[in-house]
């Protein structure tokens, strides 16, 4: 079996969330350390790494990123490396994402390259963020990349396909946070308590007016409540309820606008059912921006290598905190197809391991090109 689906199973079996990536952080810490060490500096950052390549006779230095936290969702599958962490997973491929990058770091210190590269292992990108903070690490004032490159793996494209675009590709996004506190009592006396069930109820129903009733019909917005946590048992009326969710937007305006209406409907339901409700916006990522050349050039050396198809593709309403370096460092992500069944943030998600040597190799090729 190639190593590298060897390495990306024995992630798979160990997700850890944001900032708890400490399994994870010791394996990468072993395989780096068995590599040949002469051209390697390797510092840790809080649960990721950093680790810089030095270059035979460098000009510049380009900076690879890999997300490595896992997500709060319990797997599904029935493969023989699944999670070994109950009620988590790698369901957004982040342990593909690790793989690739062990792949091109090997290729780089067996055969180093001219320019310095800096392999950046990213803890937190689910939340609560890991990129923006990275960015300002003193191992990035130290080691600073000229270009910056990643890429997320995509359920909807064959193994291996490559799918970029110009300019803008993932979304401004939010988190969203609202606590609803009213009066709890007994279930068969509504009239003397403030039931927070329907409250949130109403709530979540009039947050759904938001995108198709205050924002431009030509402009696009998501308003998502993905966790409602509310009550105890069928007979005792709920005094709190405890909403979770995710906005998105391709303008970062738009973002003004959904938290404005957030606030008002918010404060609307507090003063219809008579109770306190308070909103919390945070952990916003700035939009994914790919340099219109830098990609251009990658999507054409990669489609004339013949050994991938190169897709163009629409713009997402996905978030990723790599837009954090995008916004300082010029440089592009990009989608690698994985062809499964099942979606990113799906717990039967089952990516199709093939993509894994092809993407190592094309990113190894460009990596290496112009090499005199
Ligand atoms: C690629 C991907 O699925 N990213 C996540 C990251 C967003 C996290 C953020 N804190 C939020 O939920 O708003 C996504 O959900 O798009």
């Amino acid at each position: 079996m190639n190593p590298f689906i060897s390495i990306r199973r024995e992630l798979h079996k160990i997700p850890e969330t944001g900032y708890s990536e400490f399994k994870t952080q010791e394996f990468l810490l072993q395989y780096i350390n068995s590599l040949p060490q002469d051209r390697l500096t390797v510092e840790k950052w809080e649960t990721g790494l950093f680790v810089f390549v030095e270059g035979i006779s460098p000009v510049k230095t380009i900076g690879y990123r890999a997300d490595i936290d896992g997500l709060p969702i319990e797997e599904m599958t029935n493969l023989d490396f699944k999670s070994e962490h109950l009620g988590y997973m790698h369901a957004c491929g982040h342990d593909f994402h690790m793989s690739i990058a062990l792949g091109v770091l090997t290729q780089s210190v067996m055969n180093p390259v001219q320019d310095n590269l800096l392999f950046l292992f990213q803890p937190a990108e689910e939340g609560p963020g890991g990129a923006e903070r990275m960015l300002q690490s003193e191992q990035m004032k130290k080691w600073m990349p000229d270009q910056m490159i990643g890429l997320h793996i995509a359920p909807e494209y064959k193994a291996g396909e490559i799918a970029a675009k110009p300019g803008l590709l993932f979304a401004n996004t939010s988190e969203l946070h609202i606590e609803l506190t009213g009066l709890g009592g007994h279930a068969a006396y509504p009239h003397k308590t403030k039931d927070m069930i329907v409250a949130g109820a109403h709530l979540i129903t009039q947050l759904q007016s938001i995108v198709s009733r205050s924002l431009d019909p030509l402009d696009s917005g998501v308003v998502t409540i993905g966790k409602l946590e509310s009550g105890t048992v069928g007979n005792i009326i709920a005094d709190k309820a405890l909403l979770s969710g995710t906005m998105r937007t391709l303008d970062p305006d738009t973002m003004i606008i959904l938290k404005s209406r957030v606030e008002a409907i918010a404060n609307g339901i507090g003063a219809s059912f008579d109770c306190e409700v308070k909103a919390e916006f945070n952990q916003p990522y700035y939009q994914v921006y790919n340099d219109e050349t830098l990609v251009s050039e990658f999507m054409n050396f990669a489609s004339e290598s013949g050994s991938v198809k190169v897709i163009e593709c629409e713009k997402a309403m996905t978030g990723e905190d790599f837009g954090y370096f995008l916004k300082e460092i010029p440089g592009f992500m990009f989608w690698l197809g994985v062809d499964s069944p099942h979606g990113l943030h799906h717990a039967k998600l089952n990516p199709n391991e093939e993509a894994i040597p092809i993407a190592i190799d094309l990113m190894w090729k460009y990596l290496s090109r112009n090499q005199e």
